[in-house]
């Protein structure tokens, strides 16, 4: 049942919301609970006498309040649980907490905190947020969609839990991820908190661990795979489509399996990406083309080695195969360069167990019959560095320090300015620190890695590493292809996002190392990818005819900024 509805004053022009719920109910509503801010007035009229302290406060005084009580927090875990907590009580205040102290906040509502969380979440959770869908409540998904309380649902971020950051498979203990991406839809992209959905597909989990755990609060069951899980993933899909035609879908943190599966199959027939193959790909692909213009480098000028063929590994290679194609290469001169390490070393054409997503990156057996090998048989990463000599370093492996101090060193030695991107999360997760790659190479390194870290003095220099992480993308791509009335998500489109963010980088951040904007940025970043990405779905023929201007001001209107809205009982 509806609790309000956003009305404008014919008069006045005033905005304000007309409220059916009254006493404790609003107080509980987190969309709707302004807490000490409530004037007189709307104490009166809502129901809400006795029911609140006497001090009427501002949203300023609020938020100064929760800020004071943050930093009292002993750790991180404890800020997640009391910015949780926080939300929980109202978003307006948790918001304007959040983009206020953005640089701060975001890595304890987003990576890496998240990460933290979410090993824990069974036992930290106090109230649930967004839908979980089950085998057992598939049968009946219209009802559970019809049981969402926001006004409108323009955004959906869905994961099944397989595999969380580099952490694995959590189950529904994963909500936490799409629960944290939805943050920062609203911090960064500005999209406004009553229109997004986090979803977890809680199809069960092959984590022994929580299986065994008493406390679990998931679906207690083995994964389910195969036929019965696309029927469910189908299923919901075509619900989504039903209750929700104009929404996007953003697809997050699956397995390598049935992520490239979902993006294929649906990405033509809803407005929907992948965050972690074509997210990560087009920040990495943001990154590189900055570095390509710190180094005065064409792409064609690197060698690159990508360590980790699991999504954003191909993501990101598929990135540098245009990217090299786009200067001229064919696709075999293109893939050449491209060294992909999975598993089973590195990918070669005659290794019959290739799948799809690989096969594009595999080496011709005569290019590397030739090496010298540590040992015979699988080509290991150590020899590609070794006979490959890469200039660019991507490691998304989910393998804390595999760029070991050796490896960085060779690679040291191979160019001016060696790119090291250790792109796992969390921190923990990370193949290498920043730290490590310009204690190895000099401080001459390029470094992005997935979490953030602190920059470094060396040698009377600031050192500055950028936080590859998609959070620079999919925020913007999802206000952008809104704002756009876009009918999917394109590749033109993710590369127009990728070239606004690399366009944002000034000189002198460049001068220290940065690939990407800074964190403190990332609002104005997904502006700007906002509108690259509308007006390229307008050049494509798949969104709003609007020219550059409109789309400029109906980008700016959508974007939501934390305030209170007057209430007046309806
Ligand atoms: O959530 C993040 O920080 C980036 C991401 O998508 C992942 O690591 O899966
Ligand atoms: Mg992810």
């Amino acid at each position: 049942m509806r609790t309000f509805s956003f009305k404008i004053d014919p008069l006045t022009g005033e905005e304000y919301y007309e409220v059916y719920a009254r006493g404790r109910q609003l107080l509980n509503d987190p969309h709707l609970n302004k807490a000490s801010a409530f004037t007189p007035e709307e104490r009166a009229t809502l129901g809400l006498d006795g029911l609140l302290r006497s001090a009427v406060t501002d949203l300023d005084a609020q938020v100064d309040r929760a800020y004071e009580a943050f930093q009292h927090k002993p750790d991180d875990l404890e800020k997640y649980i009391f910015l949780v907590a926080l939300q929980d009580r109202s978003e307006v205040i948790f918001y304007k907490l959040v983009t206020d102290h953005l640089k701060e906040m975001v890595p304890i509502v987003y990576t890496p905190t998240v990460g933290t969380a979410c090993l824990q979440m069974s036992n930290i959770q106090r109230r649930f947020r967004g839908i979980y869908i089950t085998p057992e409540n598939i049968g009946h998904i219209d009802q559970v969609l019809q049981n969402i309380t926001l006004p409108q649902v323009s955004l959906i971020v869905v994961t099944d839990g397989e595999r969380i950051l580099g952490l694995g498979d959590l189950g529904s203990d994963g909500m936490g991820i799409p629960v944290g991406k939805v943050s920062l839809y609203v911090a960064a992209g500005g999209l406004h908190p009553h229109v997004c959905l986090p979803v977890c597909l809680d199809v069960g989990t092959n984590n022994q661990r929580l299986l065994d755990d008493p406390f679990y609060l998931g679906y207690r069951q083995p994964r389910l795979r195969g036929e019965a899980y696309e029927r469910m993933v189908e299923t919901f899909v075509m619900a989504v489509k039903r209750h929700f035609p104009d929404a996007l879908l953003q697809w997050e943190d699956f397995g390598k399996g049935t992520a490239f599966k979902n993006l294929e199959r649906y990405r033509d027939r809803i407005l929907s990406f992948n965050d972690d193959i074509q997210g990560t790909g087009s920040t990495a692909i943001a990154a590189l083309m900055t570095a390509m213009r710190i180094k005065q480098h064409r792409f064609s000028d690197e060698r690159y080695m990508i360590v980790g063929m699991g999504q954003a590994g191909t993501g990101i290679a598929m990135n540098i195969l245009a990217a090299l194609e786009a200067e001229g290469l064919s696709r075999e001169d293109a893939a050449s360069r491209i060294f992909a390490i999975d598993m089973q070393g590195l990918l070669v054409d005659d290794d019959p167990a290739l799948d799809a997503p690989q096969r594009p990156f595999a080496q011709r057996r005569a290019a590397v019959s030739g090496w010298t090998l540590e040992a015979p048989g699988r080509i290991g990463m150590m020899d590609v560095v070794r006979n490959a000599r890469p200039t660019v370093l991507v490691g998304v492996t989910a393998q804390t320090g595999l760029f070991s101090e050796q490896v960085l060193r060779e690679v040291g030695q191979a160019t001016d300015r060696p790119i090291v991107f250790a792109l796992s999360n969390p921190t923990s997760k990370c193949e290498a620190t920043p730290e490590q790659v310009w204690k190895a190479t000099d401080g001459k390194g390029l470094v992005a890695t997935g979490s953030p870290f602190p920059p470094m003095e060396w040698n009377g220099r600031i050192l500055r590493s950028s936080q590859c992480n998609n959070m620079y993308i999919f925020p913007g791509v999802g206000l952008g292809a809104l704002v756009a009335k876009a009918s999917k998500v394109t590749d033109g489109m993710l590369l127009a996002a990728s070239r606004a963010i690399s366009g944002m980088v000034t000189p002198e951040q460049e001068a220290q190392g940065l690939m990407l904007p800074p964190m403190e940025d990332i609002r104005r970043a997904s502006t700007e990818v906002a509108f690259a990405v509308a007006r390229q779905a307008r050049e494509e023929g798949l969104g709003r005819l609007a020219d550059d201007a409109e789309l400029r001001l109906l980008i700016e209107k959508a974007q939501w900024t934390p305030h209170f809205v007057p209430y007046r009982a309806g």
